[in-house]
């Protein structure tokens, strides 16, 4: 890419797409296009095809998807595979028709197998059953890594994509419903500490600032109670207890949304389909990259992080109704430390950060 590359980002104001528009300004690149949701709906094909003859872009970061935790994917099934399977159809599709240089679509590690040996290494890819909480949403992921394998063998085009493990940082959505559970153990821990010291008015701030939706802000010390009940957020005898969905035991891996931003600017300086080319493999498939830290935590021992680092004094409990989902989907980052990348921001110092930015 040339520093004054004409660069599409799409998904600008969302957790990584933010972080990339950061990263590349910061690198010196200057020529973005951006479009909100508002501004053009990536899922309708017109428009989409209307903004690629305008704009042109020289290159494309698909940041742009329907994101949400466990229970959004599970409860929204449709919307999930219908949105992301349209939104990656039209740019994948229009970057090749109108020469996009290079494309990074974005996918996620619950493309691999539920029961996925671990560490996952990319060619773990279609060998066993999905897990089932986001099955639609990891067939979409599926379809866009196949996509672009596709347009590239077919049309020779020069698109790439990664799959990151659970992301976090600046600009998450602290949603209760439908967030990850990194950003909501956040926010209901900042929520279950103030109630522990009847600070009514960070309670009310936060409630009106990110209202819940159906419910307009709380002002009552009664609504505002309610409110934080229907979210497993409750005082007795004096203690405040917290709900943590299912058992705790499931493990996960988290990655800070700047250092994901910094290896997708990375690889789109540094990566091209092209490397994947080997004269003895007829078939070529999973030229994917796995985006992690190669750690992992499990969601309790994430919980007691949290508590630390807020001060909250009360008690988490679990809520075995709620799904675990995958017990534990931890990548193999080989392929990325091979290219020489590798992450810079350890778990406890992001969790500090972001939570610093999120009381800000
Ligand atoms: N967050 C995570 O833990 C993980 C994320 N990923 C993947 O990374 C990518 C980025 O995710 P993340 O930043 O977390 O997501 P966010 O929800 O934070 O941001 C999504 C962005 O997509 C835009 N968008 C959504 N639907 C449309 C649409 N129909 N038309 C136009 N724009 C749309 C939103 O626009 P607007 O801001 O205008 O509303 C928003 O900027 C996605 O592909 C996701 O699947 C993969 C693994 C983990
Ligand atoms: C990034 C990834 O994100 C999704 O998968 P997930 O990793 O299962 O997502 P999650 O962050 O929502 O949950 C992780 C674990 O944590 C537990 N958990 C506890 N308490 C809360 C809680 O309060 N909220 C949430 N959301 N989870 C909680 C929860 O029960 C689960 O065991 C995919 O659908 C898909 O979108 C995808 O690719």
């Amino acid at each position: 890419m040339e520093k004054t590359s004409k660069i599409y980002i799409a998904g600008h104001r969302g957790l990584v797409g933010s972080a990339i528009l950061k990263n590349l300004k910061a690198k010196g690149y200057s020529n973005f296009v951006t479009r909100t949701h508002k501004e053009l709906d990536l899922t309708d094909t017109t428009a989409v095809a209307t903004f690629f003859k305008t704009e042109k872009p020289d290159y494309v970061f698909l940041a742009a998807a329907k994101v949400g935790g466990i229970v959004a994917n599970n409860i929204y099934r449709a919307d999930f595979i219908y949105e992301n399977l349209s939104i990656q159809n039209n740019v994948i599709h229009q970057s090749y028709l109108h020469d996009v240089k290079k494309l990074m679509f974005l996918g996620s590690t619950c493309i691999y197998p539920k029961n996925c040996p671990q560490p996952m290494k990319e060619d773990y890819l279609l060998t066993d059953t999905l897990e089932y909480t986001n099955e639609p949403y990891a067939i979409a992921k599926i379809a866009g890594i196949k996509m672009c394998e596709s347009y590239n063998i077919q049309y020779n085009t020069n698109f790439i994509s990664v799959m990151p493990t659970n992301l976090y940082g600046p600009n998450d959505n602290f949603d209760l419903e439908k967030s990850h559970v990194l950003p909501a153990l956040i926010r209901k821990t900042h929520l279950g500490k103030a109630l522990h010291n009847n600070d009514w008015e960070t309670l009310r701030k936060d409630l009106n600032k990110m209202p819940i939706e159906g419910i307009n802000g709380a002002s009552s010390e009664l609504e505002i109670l309610n409110i934080l009940e229907k979210y497993g957020i409750k005082k007795e005898n004096d203690s405040v207890k917290i709900e943590v969905w299912g058992t705790g035991n499931p493990m996960r891996e988290f990655l800070w949304s700047e250092d994901m931003a910094d290896a997708c600017v990375f690889l789109m300086e540094n990566r091209n389909f092209s490397d994947c080319f080997d004269a003895a493999n007829k078939e070529i498939r999973n030229t994917h990259i796995n985006i992690g830290t190669g750690k992992d935590i499990s969601i309790k021992e994430l919980a007691t992080l949290i508590k630390l680092i807020i001060g909250f004094d009360g008690e988490f409990y679990f809520n075995t109704e709620k799904p675990d989902g995958t017990m534990k989907k931890l990548t193999d980052p080989s392929k990325l430390h091979g290219l020489g990348w590798r992450h810079k921001i350890e778990l406890e110092d992001g969790i500090k950060t972001v939570y610093n930015w999120f009381i800000n």
